[in-house]
């Protein structure tokens, strides 16, 4: 309720007005009841024309004020809940941007799907019906009353009784219907993991036969939701025939007390259709009211999951920027206590003091010192101890077997996960005292999933530099061997499928390699970025590399000994710990892990490609 309240501040006038513009719409609707009871009793039996004319032209103004306000309400209502469930989803949005891959893994992609469209949309829905349907019952119970009660007073007693039954009833229903919406929600979102699942395996599952299998899986998620569903149509059927059963028998107590009263001459005729009017105008929101009453723990358990996604403390945050300490020319924040003690939790004093030393040399772009690392929801160390650097002018590869932790080193340099022994230093200050933003600036980075979004090549081109000329982007694609652009038929404005699935594996990577050169960078860094490449075009483009990143530093990870045979230095990892670090010749000399590695790909006729 608090975030609701939060994102609802700034539309409060919005808000006041719309309730305004609402009890105007009640007013209208209200004061028709008592003028035709007026004509009737006085106009019709006195058959003073000119009083009916008077009375029937009010009703009309009183109508005509009902029908604006209530066309006027809508129209208000739906501009609130349409503003603030914007303004809910980008938050919820904005905060996602923030997450590591851990903060992600929590919520899972599917539910972080509904939790900003289908979430954010009940909530919507539900500010505009409660305004429309809920906050009008107290007013209308409190005037329809008055007016009951003004008519005939003993009338208001009895419609008092009859409001007052039917309120208890709609609470005790209300109360135990809430939860089957609560577990409706979670029931939408496990149909989205599924679902999200089945469309992007859908070739996986074609090609094991697992069709049937799935069928099945799908079939057990929509069936928990239909018997849910179904169950809550009962539950809307029971309220409906019970709602028009007491609204009947509301009607006939009208009628019976109203016809007693008119017969011992305490009332008149006319006061019994006003009376009647007002019992079934109080009892018609009172049932609308208790439907929406009935969906909104389904809206509380949305707005519960939205709030969880914003005020998600990120695993990875920006350090606090300490007033009496400026950002430094690079946009660095000096590093602050809390990630030192942080640091010093998992390290010694040694590693510390030492990752707390700027790097003395000025070639040094990025430094691993005694870094450990081990993800939240692992029982071990993913990295164990690693010490290198990458200089300026100088290529740095790293080799080693599936799952030895190649990816993690370029995820760490990247801040998506923060050490959790030792430090890393980019430019001589440690990655943690940096803001995300300053860090990932100064690095391309080309992921191991080439993923492109959809759009034109132009356009993904533009997401490494907004402001690329047509003659940048053409120098990126030579340098990324992506000539095949330009036989396309319309080059550079060629549509891109999400994700790049109208591309082959090889002219995604390549693709995904030009739009991390369209920026200048310290460090580049190629996650196994040239492994769908054949060997003369893994050559040629990192030929064509060398003077692209001569002023930087570069970082390749490689599965292949042929792309990384001339690196400057070559790190082996074995399970995450540095199992060599030397040239070719020199791990071929020195380093067991490394010698195997080549040898059985020199054998498989792997290794002589250049
Ligand atoms: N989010 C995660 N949570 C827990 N463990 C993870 C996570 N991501 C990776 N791992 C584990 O960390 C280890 C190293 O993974 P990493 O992706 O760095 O390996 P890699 O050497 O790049 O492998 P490959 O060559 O197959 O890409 C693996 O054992 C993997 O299971």
């Amino acid at each position: 309720m608090k975030l609701l309240l939060k994102y609802m501040k700034p539309y409060r006038g919005l808000a006041i007005i719309t309730v305004l513009v609402l009890m105007v719409d009640i007013a209208g609707t209200m004061l028709v009841p008592t003028l035709l009871a007026n004509m009737v009793n006085i106009g019709v039996a006195t058959k003073n024309f000119n009083y009916i004319l008077q009375n029937g032209l009010a009703m009309l103004g009183a109508t005509a004020l009902a029908s604006g306000g209530a066309l006027l309400g809508s129209y208000l209502s739906a501009k609130l809940a349409a503003n603030v469930g914007r303004d809910i989803r980008n938050a919820v949005y904005d905060s996602s941007l923030a997450f590591s891959g851990s903060d992600f893994e929590r919520f899972g992609t599917g539910s972080m799907i509904t939790r900003t469209l289908n979430d954010i949309n009940v909530i919507q829905q539900s500010i505009i019906m409660t305004i429309q349907m809920v906050l009008p019952v107290p007013i209308m119970c409190v005037m329809g009353i008055a007016l009951a009660t003004s008519i005939d007073y003993q009338m208001g007693i009895l419609l008092a009784i009859v409001v007052a039954v039917v309120l208890v009833i709609a609470a005790i229903t209300v109360a135990n219907a809430a939860p089957i919406f609560t577990r409706l929600q979670r029931f939408i979102d496990r149909m989205n993991v599924v679902l999200r699942e089945n469309i992007t395996g859908v070739r996986v599952i074609r090609a094991f036969n697992k069709e049937e299998h799935e069928n099945e899986r799908l079939d057990d998620v929509f069936s928990r939701y239909a018997k849910a569903a179904i169950k809550v149509n009962w539950l809307f059927a029971g309220l409906d025939c019970s709602a028009f059963f007491l609204m009947n028998i509301a009607e006939v107590a009208v009628l019976w007390f109203g016809g007693n009263r008119v017969g011992a001459h305490a009332m008149e005729i006319g006061s019994i259709s006003a009376v009647l009017e007002y019992a079934m105008l109080i009892l018609f929101f009172i049932m609308m009211a208790q439907i929406v009453a009935l969906t909104l723990p389904r809206a509380k358990a949305c707005l519960d999951r939205a709030d969880e996604v914003i005020n998600l403390v990120p695993e990875i945050r920006d350090c606090v920027r300490p007033a009496h300490d400026p950002l430094d020319a690079k946009g660095n924040l000096a590093l602050d206590a809390a990630v030192v003690a942080d640091a010093a939790v998992t390290a010694d004093a040694a590693v510390v003091a030492d990752a707390a030393e700027p790097d003395d040399d000025a070639d040094v772009v990025a430094a691993f010192r005694h870094v450990t690392f081990r993800f939240s929801d692992a029982d071990e160390d993913t990295l164990h101890n690693l010490n290198f650097r990458c200089r300026r002018g100088q290529t740095t590869a790293i080799i080693g077997s599936t799952g030895s932790g190649k990816s993690t080193v370029a995820k760490l340099l990247l801040r998506f996960h923060d050490v959790t022994g030792g430090a890393i230093q980019f430019n001589g200050a440690d990655v943690r005292g940096m803001t995300r933003e300053s860090l990932r600036d100064a690095i391309a980075y080309v992921p191991q999933k080439a993923w492109l979004f959809s759009g034109t090549i132009a356009d993904n081109l533009r997401f490494g530099n907004e402001a690329a000329t047509e003659e940048q982007m053409r120098h990126a694609l030579d340098v990324a061997q992506s000539q095949f652009v330009y036989d396309l038929p319309d080059g550079l404005d060629s549509r891109v499928a999400q994700g790049g699935t109208n591309f082959s594996g090889g002219q995604r990577q390549r693709l995904s390699i030009a739009r991390a050169l369209m920026k200048r960078a310290d460090l580049y860094i190629f996650d196994d970025s040239f492994s769908a490449l054949d060997f003369k075009t893994d050559a040629a483009l990192r030929r064509a590399l060398v003077p692209e990143t001569r002023d930087a530093a570069t970082l390749i990870i490689a599965q292949r000994i042929s792309t990384i045979l001339h690196a400057d230095q070559i790190i082996v990892l074995k399970d995450g710990e540095m199992a060599g670090i030397g040239t070719h010749e020199e791990l071929m000399e020195t380093c067991e892990v490394y010698r195997a590695i080549a040898e059985s790909q020199m054998k498989g006729g792997d290794g002589n490609g250049r």
